[in-house]
Protein backbone atom coordinates (compact mmCIF):
# COMPACT_ATOMS: atom_id res chain seq x y z
CA UNK A 1 0.00 0.00 0.00
CA UNK A 2 1.28 3.28 -0.88
CA UNK A 3 0.66 7.21 0.69
CA UNK A 4 -1.80 9.13 -0.08
CA UNK A 5 1.03 12.10 -1.31
CA UNK A 6 2.72 8.87 -3.28
CA UNK A 7 -0.02 8.19 -5.05
CA UNK A 8 -0.81 11.62 -5.66
CA UNK A 9 2.45 12.41 -7.19
CA UNK A 10 2.54 8.87 -9.36
CA UNK A 11 -0.74 10.19 -10.85
CA UNK A 12 0.22 13.85 -11.24
CA UNK A 13 3.37 12.66 -13.42
CA UNK A 14 1.24 10.53 -15.34
CA UNK A 15 -1.72 12.81 -16.05
CA UNK A 16 -1.26 13.49 -19.33
CA UNK A 17 -0.83 17.34 -21.42
CA UNK A 18 -3.62 19.19 -22.11
CA UNK A 19 -4.68 19.71 -25.67
CA UNK A 20 -6.12 22.49 -27.37
CA UNK A 21 -9.05 22.96 -29.44
CA UNK A 22 -11.23 26.03 -30.89
CA UNK A 23 -14.73 25.87 -28.66
CA UNK A 24 -17.54 28.43 -29.39
CA UNK A 25 -17.82 30.61 -26.78
CA UNK A 26 -20.99 28.92 -25.11
CA UNK A 27 -18.73 25.82 -24.87
CA UNK A 28 -15.83 27.46 -22.99
CA UNK A 29 -17.20 28.63 -19.87
CA UNK A 30 -14.96 27.08 -17.24
CA UNK A 31 -11.89 26.28 -19.61
CA UNK A 32 -8.16 27.34 -19.62
CA UNK A 33 -7.30 29.72 -22.42
CA UNK A 34 -4.24 28.02 -24.14
CA UNK A 35 -2.98 31.76 -25.71
CA UNK A 36 -2.94 35.41 -25.39
CA UNK A 37 -6.52 37.11 -26.79
CA UNK A 38 -5.80 40.34 -29.00
CA UNK A 39 -8.83 42.82 -29.39
CA UNK A 40 -9.42 42.59 -32.76
CA UNK A 41 -11.38 46.13 -33.04
CA UNK A 42 -11.04 49.10 -30.49
CA UNK A 43 -13.92 48.58 -27.65
CA UNK A 44 -15.93 51.53 -27.35
CA UNK A 45 -15.20 51.96 -31.94
CA UNK A 46 -17.02 55.26 -31.31
CA UNK A 47 -16.99 57.54 -28.68
CA UNK A 48 -20.41 57.81 -27.28
CA UNK A 49 -22.65 59.06 -24.48
CA UNK A 50 -22.37 57.31 -20.99
CA UNK A 51 -25.69 59.22 -19.94
CA UNK A 52 -29.07 60.43 -21.45
CA UNK A 53 -28.87 64.12 -21.76
CA UNK A 54 -27.73 66.62 -24.65
CA UNK A 55 -23.98 66.43 -26.02
CA UNK A 56 -22.37 69.82 -26.66
CA UNK A 57 -19.07 71.48 -27.52
CA UNK A 58 -18.02 72.58 -24.58
CA UNK A 59 -17.67 76.68 -24.04
CA UNK A 60 -16.56 78.60 -20.86
CA UNK A 61 -18.76 81.50 -22.72
CA UNK A 62 -21.33 79.90 -24.57
CA UNK A 63 -25.13 80.01 -22.62
CA UNK A 64 -27.58 79.28 -23.54
CA UNK A 65 -27.60 76.43 -25.98
CA UNK A 66 -29.98 75.40 -29.41
CA UNK A 67 -31.09 71.81 -28.95
CA UNK A 68 -31.39 71.22 -32.62
CA UNK A 69 -31.14 67.24 -33.03
CA UNK A 70 -31.32 64.01 -31.48
CA UNK A 71 -29.00 60.91 -31.63
CA UNK A 72 -30.08 57.45 -29.92
CA UNK A 73 -27.99 54.37 -29.65
CA UNK A 74 -27.71 52.74 -32.53
CA UNK A 75 -27.88 55.91 -35.12
CA UNK A 76 -25.07 55.88 -37.71
CA UNK A 77 -25.64 59.80 -39.35
CA UNK A 78 -26.34 62.63 -37.39
CA UNK A 79 -26.05 66.44 -37.23
CA UNK A 80 -23.16 68.06 -37.32
CA UNK A 81 -23.29 70.74 -34.01
CA UNK A 82 -22.17 74.12 -34.65
CA UNK A 83 -20.74 76.31 -32.06
CA UNK A 84 -23.72 77.06 -29.50
CA UNK A 85 -25.81 74.01 -30.59
CA UNK A 86 -26.80 70.73 -28.55
CA UNK A 87 -28.16 67.64 -29.24
CA UNK A 88 -30.73 65.39 -27.35
CA UNK A 89 -28.75 62.21 -26.70
CA UNK A 90 -29.30 58.95 -24.84
CA UNK A 91 -26.39 56.23 -23.58
CA UNK A 92 -24.35 54.68 -26.05
CA UNK A 93 -25.58 56.70 -28.81
CA UNK A 94 -22.18 58.04 -30.72
CA UNK A 95 -21.13 61.09 -30.02
CA UNK A 96 -22.26 64.09 -33.01
CA UNK A 97 -19.57 65.47 -34.82
CA UNK A 98 -18.50 68.79 -33.07
CA UNK A 99 -19.55 67.51 -29.65
CA UNK A 100 -17.58 66.61 -27.01
CA UNK A 101 -19.46 66.55 -23.91
CA UNK A 102 -22.53 65.00 -22.73
CA UNK A 103 -24.77 67.04 -19.92
CA UNK A 104 -26.75 65.09 -18.16
CA UNK A 105 -30.66 65.33 -18.37
CA UNK A 106 -31.56 65.87 -14.48
CA UNK A 107 -28.61 68.82 -14.89
CA UNK A 108 -30.69 70.97 -17.65
CA UNK A 109 -32.69 73.33 -17.70
CA UNK A 110 -34.96 73.12 -20.73
CA UNK A 111 -36.49 75.55 -22.67
CA UNK A 112 -38.68 74.98 -25.43
CA UNK A 113 -35.17 74.64 -27.68
CA UNK A 114 -32.93 76.09 -24.88
CA UNK A 115 -31.00 74.38 -22.56
CA UNK A 116 -28.78 75.95 -19.51
CA UNK A 117 -26.96 74.01 -16.74
CA UNK A 118 -24.63 74.58 -13.54
CA UNK A 119 -21.25 74.64 -15.61
CA UNK A 120 -19.06 74.57 -12.69
CA UNK A 121 -20.62 70.59 -12.37
CA UNK A 122 -18.59 69.86 -15.13
CA UNK A 123 -15.70 70.16 -17.55
CA UNK A 124 -14.80 69.22 -21.01
CA UNK A 125 -15.63 65.86 -21.88
CA UNK A 126 -17.70 64.46 -19.14
CA UNK A 127 -19.52 61.52 -19.70
CA UNK A 128 -18.41 60.86 -22.94
CA UNK A 129 -17.27 57.26 -23.17
CA UNK A 130 -14.14 57.52 -25.86
CA UNK A 131 -12.95 55.12 -28.25
CA UNK A 132 -10.43 52.48 -27.25
CA UNK A 133 -11.35 53.56 -23.07
CA UNK A 134 -11.58 49.48 -22.65
CA UNK A 135 -9.38 48.11 -25.29
CA UNK A 136 -7.25 49.55 -27.96
CA UNK A 137 -7.37 47.33 -31.28
CA UNK A 138 -4.53 44.37 -31.29
CA UNK A 139 -4.49 44.80 -27.42
CA UNK A 140 -4.05 41.86 -25.11
CA UNK A 141 -7.68 41.41 -23.32
CA UNK A 142 -7.08 37.90 -21.83
CA UNK A 143 -3.56 35.88 -21.15
CA UNK A 144 -2.59 32.38 -21.99
CA UNK A 145 -3.86 30.46 -19.07
CA UNK A 146 -6.76 32.44 -17.89
CA UNK A 147 -9.84 30.78 -16.19
CA UNK A 148 -12.74 31.33 -18.65
CA UNK A 149 -15.60 32.84 -16.54
CA UNK A 150 -18.86 34.53 -17.14
CA UNK A 151 -17.37 38.06 -17.15
CA UNK A 152 -14.46 37.30 -19.26
CA UNK A 153 -16.87 35.75 -21.70
CA UNK A 154 -18.40 39.14 -21.60
CA UNK A 155 -15.04 40.66 -22.41
CA UNK A 156 -14.67 38.23 -25.36
CA UNK A 157 -18.08 38.85 -27.14
CA UNK A 158 -17.73 42.79 -26.35
CA UNK A 159 -14.86 42.38 -28.92
CA UNK A 160 -16.67 39.98 -31.29
CA UNK A 161 -15.08 36.76 -30.53
CA UNK A 162 -16.97 33.84 -31.30
CA UNK A 163 -14.59 30.97 -30.68
CA UNK A 164 -11.50 30.98 -28.56
CA UNK A 165 -8.61 28.24 -27.99
CA UNK A 166 -8.73 26.36 -24.85
CA UNK A 167 -7.49 23.23 -23.30
CA UNK A 168 -10.94 21.42 -24.36
CA UNK A 169 -12.16 18.57 -21.44
CA UNK A 170 -11.07 14.74 -22.10
CA UNK A 171 -13.92 12.07 -23.80
CA UNK A 172 -15.00 10.00 -20.51
CA UNK A 173 -16.58 7.16 -20.30
CA UNK A 174 -18.14 5.70 -17.02
CA UNK A 175 -18.70 2.05 -16.11
CA UNK A 176 -21.14 1.16 -12.96
CA UNK A 177 -20.41 -2.73 -11.95
CA UNK A 178 -22.54 -4.12 -10.24
CA UNK A 179 -25.61 -6.63 -10.25
CA UNK A 180 -27.34 -5.52 -6.80
CA UNK A 181 -28.58 -1.95 -8.33
CA UNK A 182 -31.33 -1.12 -9.34
CA UNK A 183 -32.55 2.37 -12.02
CA UNK A 184 -33.97 5.34 -9.99
CA UNK A 185 -37.80 5.48 -10.81
CA UNK A 186 -37.77 1.28 -10.56
CA UNK A 187 -38.89 -0.69 -6.98
CA UNK A 188 -36.29 -2.40 -5.11
CA UNK A 189 -36.58 -6.16 -4.86
CA UNK A 190 -35.12 -7.58 -1.67
CA UNK A 191 -31.35 -7.12 -2.28
CA UNK A 192 -31.29 -4.42 -4.41
CA UNK A 193 -29.95 -1.11 -3.79
CA UNK A 194 -30.29 2.24 -6.12
CA UNK A 195 -27.44 3.37 -8.31
CA UNK A 196 -26.05 6.56 -6.43
CA UNK A 197 -22.45 6.06 -8.05
CA UNK A 198 -23.63 7.24 -11.66
CA UNK A 199 -25.58 9.78 -10.70
CA UNK A 200 -22.67 11.67 -8.92
CA UNK A 201 -20.03 10.17 -11.35
CA UNK A 202 -22.38 11.64 -14.23
CA UNK A 203 -23.22 15.49 -12.41
CA UNK A 204 -19.11 16.01 -10.74
CA UNK A 205 -18.16 15.89 -14.66
CA UNK A 206 -20.52 17.49 -15.50
CA UNK A 207 -19.77 20.32 -13.03
CA UNK A 208 -16.29 20.78 -14.20
CA UNK A 209 -17.25 20.65 -17.69
CA UNK A 210 -17.06 17.15 -19.05
CA UNK A 211 -20.09 16.77 -20.62
CA UNK A 212 -19.89 14.27 -23.03
CA UNK A 213 -19.79 10.79 -21.02
CA UNK A 214 -20.34 7.69 -22.18
CA UNK A 215 -21.91 5.74 -19.30
CA UNK A 216 -22.41 1.94 -19.65
CA UNK A 217 -23.49 -0.63 -17.09
CA UNK A 218 -22.19 -4.22 -16.41
CA UNK A 219 -23.11 -6.93 -14.35
CA UNK A 220 -20.47 -8.80 -12.30
CA UNK A 221 -19.95 -11.25 -15.48
CA UNK A 222 -16.15 -11.68 -16.45
CA UNK A 223 -17.12 -11.44 -20.13
CA UNK A 224 -19.51 -8.73 -20.33
CA UNK A 225 -17.24 -6.55 -17.93
CA UNK A 226 -14.76 -7.37 -20.76
CA UNK A 227 -16.47 -6.16 -23.51
CA UNK A 228 -17.89 -2.89 -21.36
CA UNK A 229 -13.80 -2.30 -20.92
CA UNK A 230 -12.72 -2.41 -24.53
CA UNK A 231 -15.76 -0.31 -25.44
CA UNK A 232 -14.62 2.15 -23.37
CA UNK A 233 -11.47 2.46 -23.61
CA UNK A 234 -11.62 2.26 -27.41
CA UNK A 235 -13.70 5.41 -27.45
CA UNK A 236 -12.75 7.85 -23.78
CA UNK A 237 -9.68 9.49 -23.18
CA UNK A 238 -10.46 8.53 -19.42
CA UNK A 239 -11.92 5.30 -17.81
CA UNK A 240 -13.83 5.65 -14.67
CA UNK A 241 -14.96 2.50 -13.47
CA UNK A 242 -17.23 2.17 -9.91
CA UNK A 243 -17.05 -1.32 -7.95
CA UNK A 244 -15.84 -4.88 -8.26
CA UNK A 245 -12.22 -3.26 -7.70
CA UNK A 246 -12.05 -5.01 -4.03
CA UNK A 247 -11.04 -9.01 -3.51
CA UNK A 248 -14.52 -10.10 -3.45
CA UNK A 249 -15.40 -13.19 -5.59
CA UNK A 250 -16.99 -11.22 -7.83
CA UNK A 251 -14.85 -8.29 -8.18
CA UNK A 252 -13.51 -8.77 -11.95
CA UNK A 253 -12.59 -5.20 -12.54
CA UNK A 254 -8.90 -5.48 -12.06
CA UNK A 255 -8.07 -8.23 -14.21
CA UNK A 256 -10.42 -7.53 -16.46
CA UNK A 257 -7.73 -4.06 -16.79
CA UNK A 258 -5.26 -6.35 -17.12
CA UNK A 259 -6.78 -8.04 -20.00
CA UNK A 260 -7.44 -5.09 -21.64
CA UNK A 261 -3.88 -4.29 -21.33
CA UNK A 262 -3.97 -1.78 -18.96
CA UNK A 263 -0.60 -1.03 -16.97
CA UNK A 264 -1.04 -0.76 -13.04
CA UNK A 265 0.26 2.34 -11.93
CA UNK A 266 -1.20 1.80 -8.13
CA UNK A 267 -3.67 -0.14 -6.46
CA UNK A 268 -4.63 0.10 -2.59
CA UNK A 269 -4.00 3.81 -1.16
CA UNK A 270 -3.09 4.26 2.72
CA UNK A 271 -6.67 6.00 3.27
CA UNK A 272 -9.83 6.02 4.24
CA UNK A 273 -12.57 5.76 2.63
CA UNK A 274 -11.56 4.31 -0.53
CA UNK A 275 -8.26 2.13 0.26
CA UNK A 276 -8.86 -0.25 -2.64
CA UNK A 277 -8.43 2.69 -5.31
CA UNK A 278 -6.55 1.65 -8.21
CA UNK A 279 -4.99 3.28 -11.47
CA UNK A 280 -3.80 2.57 -14.56
CA UNK A 281 -2.65 3.62 -17.87
CA UNK A 282 -3.21 2.68 -21.48
CA UNK A 283 -0.78 4.56 -23.91
CA UNK A 284 -2.23 8.03 -22.61
CA UNK A 285 -5.26 7.23 -21.75
CA UNK A 286 -6.11 7.22 -17.27
CA UNK A 287 -7.99 4.78 -16.14
CA UNK A 288 -9.22 4.94 -12.35
CA UNK A 289 -11.37 2.08 -10.96
CA UNK A 290 -13.05 3.33 -7.91
CA UNK A 291 -14.49 1.02 -4.92
CA UNK A 292 -17.79 0.43 -5.40
CA UNK A 293 -19.24 2.14 -1.67
CA UNK A 294 -20.67 5.73 -2.57
CA UNK A 295 -18.94 7.48 -0.30
CA UNK A 296 -15.63 6.05 -1.25
CA UNK A 297 -16.42 6.91 -4.80
CA UNK A 298 -17.38 10.80 -3.93
CA UNK A 299 -14.26 10.99 -1.77
CA UNK A 300 -11.70 9.57 -4.29
CA UNK A 301 -13.18 11.58 -7.17
CA UNK A 302 -13.06 14.39 -5.45
CA UNK A 303 -9.05 13.61 -4.28
CA UNK A 304 -8.19 12.07 -7.35
CA UNK A 305 -9.97 12.27 -10.68
CA UNK A 306 -11.06 16.11 -10.21
CA UNK A 307 -7.40 17.29 -9.30
CA UNK A 308 -6.12 15.19 -12.14
CA UNK A 309 -8.82 15.84 -15.03
CA UNK A 310 -8.03 19.50 -13.88
CA UNK A 311 -4.63 19.35 -14.72
CA UNK A 312 -5.68 17.58 -18.54
CA UNK A 313 -7.34 20.69 -18.92
CA UNK A 314 -4.33 23.22 -18.29
CA UNK A 315 -5.90 24.36 -14.48
CA UNK A 316 -2.42 24.87 -11.99
CA UNK A 317 -2.68 23.96 -8.85
CA UNK A 318 -5.74 21.31 -8.92
CA UNK A 319 -3.40 19.38 -6.55
CA UNK A 320 -3.66 21.36 -3.86
CA UNK A 321 -6.01 22.07 -0.44
CA UNK A 322 -8.44 24.40 -1.11
CA UNK A 323 -8.14 26.17 2.34
CA UNK A 324 -6.08 25.63 5.33
CA UNK A 325 -9.42 26.63 8.66
CA UNK A 326 -8.98 26.00 12.09
CA UNK A 327 -11.07 22.69 13.51
CA UNK A 328 -13.99 23.57 15.56
CA UNK A 329 -13.66 20.42 17.86
CA UNK A 330 -10.86 18.16 18.85
CA UNK A 331 -10.16 14.56 17.08
CA UNK A 332 -8.71 11.98 18.41
CA UNK A 333 -7.52 8.55 16.70
CA UNK A 334 -5.22 6.01 15.49
CA UNK A 335 -2.58 6.85 13.60
CA UNK A 336 -1.53 4.72 10.05
CA UNK A 337 -4.72 5.85 7.45
CA UNK A 338 -5.11 9.16 5.99
CA UNK A 339 -8.64 10.39 6.86
CA UNK A 340 -10.81 12.05 4.21
CA UNK A 341 -13.86 13.16 6.39
CA UNK A 342 -17.08 15.00 5.74
CA UNK A 343 -16.94 18.36 6.95
CA UNK A 344 -19.13 22.18 6.98
CA UNK A 345 -17.32 24.84 7.25
CA UNK A 346 -19.42 27.94 9.53
CA UNK A 347 -18.08 30.27 11.21
CA UNK A 348 -14.39 29.76 9.22
CA UNK A 349 -14.48 26.80 11.01
CA UNK A 350 -14.64 23.13 10.06
CA UNK A 351 -17.08 21.17 11.65
CA UNK A 352 -16.58 17.19 11.40
CA UNK A 353 -20.45 15.71 10.65
CA UNK A 354 -21.59 12.18 12.00
CA UNK A 355 -22.32 9.61 9.48
CA UNK A 356 -18.46 8.73 8.02
CA UNK A 357 -18.34 5.02 7.14
CA UNK A 358 -18.45 4.85 3.65
CA UNK A 359 -21.53 3.02 2.81
CA UNK A 360 -22.73 6.12 4.65
CA UNK A 361 -24.19 9.00 2.39
CA UNK A 362 -26.30 11.72 4.49
CA UNK A 363 -23.20 13.88 5.73
CA UNK A 364 -23.04 14.71 2.11
CA UNK A 365 -26.52 15.97 2.81
CA UNK A 366 -24.70 18.77 4.42
CA UNK A 367 -21.16 18.70 3.61
CA UNK A 368 -19.39 21.51 1.37
CA UNK A 369 -15.94 19.84 1.45
CA UNK A 370 -13.18 16.77 2.65
CA UNK A 371 -11.06 17.48 5.92
CA UNK A 372 -8.28 15.58 5.61
CA UNK A 373 -6.12 14.14 8.85
CA UNK A 374 -2.95 13.13 7.81
CA UNK A 375 -1.27 9.79 8.44
CA UNK A 376 0.75 10.24 11.17
CA UNK A 377 -1.66 12.49 13.20
CA UNK A 378 -3.72 10.82 16.12
CA UNK A 379 -4.84 14.18 17.51
CA UNK A 380 -5.68 17.41 16.35
CA UNK A 381 -6.67 20.19 19.22
CA UNK A 382 -9.60 22.29 18.61
CA UNK A 383 -8.60 25.12 17.07
CA UNK A 384 -5.60 23.49 14.89
CA UNK A 385 -5.15 24.11 11.18
CA UNK A 386 -6.64 21.05 8.96
CA UNK A 387 -6.28 20.89 5.05
CA UNK A 388 -9.94 21.40 3.58
CA UNK A 389 -10.68 20.53 -0.35
CA UNK A 390 -13.72 22.00 -1.60
CA UNK A 391 -16.33 20.15 -3.95
N1 LIG B 1 -12.16 -8.86 2.55
C1 LIG B 1 -12.18 -7.57 2.23
N2 LIG B 1 -13.31 -7.01 1.85
C2 LIG B 1 -13.34 -5.71 1.52
C3 LIG B 1 -12.17 -4.94 1.60
C4 LIG B 1 -10.97 -5.56 1.98
O1 LIG B 1 -9.89 -4.97 2.07
N3 LIG B 1 -11.02 -6.89 2.28
N4 LIG B 1 -12.26 -3.62 1.34
C5 LIG B 1 -13.52 -2.97 1.58
C6 LIG B 1 -13.49 -1.63 1.12
S1 LIG B 1 -12.61 -0.57 2.06
C7 LIG B 1 -14.20 -1.20 0.06
S2 LIG B 1 -14.23 0.46 -0.33
C8 LIG B 1 -15.00 -2.10 -0.76
C9 LIG B 1 -14.75 -1.89 -2.25
O2 LIG B 1 -15.40 -2.86 -2.93
P1 LIG B 1 -15.61 -2.89 -4.50
O3 LIG B 1 -14.91 -1.83 -5.17
O4 LIG B 1 -15.34 -4.26 -4.95
O5 LIG B 1 -17.14 -2.54 -4.64
P2 LIG B 1 -18.40 -3.47 -4.60
O6 LIG B 1 -18.11 -4.66 -3.79
O7 LIG B 1 -18.91 -3.65 -5.95
O8 LIG B 1 -19.39 -2.54 -3.78
C10 LIG B 1 -19.10 -2.10 -2.51
C11 LIG B 1 -20.36 -1.53 -1.87
O9 LIG B 1 -20.81 -0.42 -2.59
C12 LIG B 1 -22.13 -0.61 -3.09
N5 LIG B 1 -22.23 -0.09 -4.44
C13 LIG B 1 -21.57 -0.56 -5.50
N6 LIG B 1 -21.90 0.12 -6.60
C14 LIG B 1 -22.78 1.05 -6.23
C15 LIG B 1 -23.50 2.06 -6.93
N7 LIG B 1 -23.36 2.23 -8.26
N8 LIG B 1 -24.33 2.86 -6.24
C16 LIG B 1 -24.48 2.67 -4.90
N9 LIG B 1 -23.82 1.74 -4.17
C17 LIG B 1 -23.00 0.94 -4.84
C18 LIG B 1 -22.30 -2.10 -3.08
O10 LIG B 1 -23.64 -2.50 -3.02
C19 LIG B 1 -21.50 -2.51 -1.85
O11 LIG B 1 -22.25 -2.34 -0.68
O12 LIG B 1 -14.71 -3.44 -0.46
C20 LIG B 1 -14.68 -3.72 0.95
N10 LIG B 1 -14.53 -5.12 1.13
O1 LIG C 1 -11.96 2.10 1.69
MO1 LIG C 1 -13.52 1.56 1.85
O2 LIG C 1 -13.84 2.92 0.91
O3 LIG C 1 -13.33 2.30 3.49
O4 LIG C 1 -15.05 1.40 2.40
Amino acid sequence: MISVNQAKSILQKHTPSAKSNILPLEKAIGLICTKDIHSPIAVPSFDNSAMDGYAISWDDQQEPWQVVSEVAAGDGEFHVLQKGQASRIFTGAPIPKGADTVIPQEWVERDGNQITFDKSSFTRGSNVRLKGAQTEAGGIILKKGALINPGGIGLLASVGIAEIPVYSPPKVAVIITGNELQELGKPLSFGQIYNSNGPVLQSYLNTLGVEEVQSTQAIDEPHELQKAIENSLANADILILSGGISVGDYDYVKTGLTKAGVEELFYKIKQRPGKPLYVGILGEKLIFALPGNPASVITCFNQYVKPSLLQYMGHKNSWQPTAKLPLAEPLKRKAGLTFFLKAKIENNQVHILTGQESFNLISFGAADCFAEVAEETEEMAAGSLINVYHW
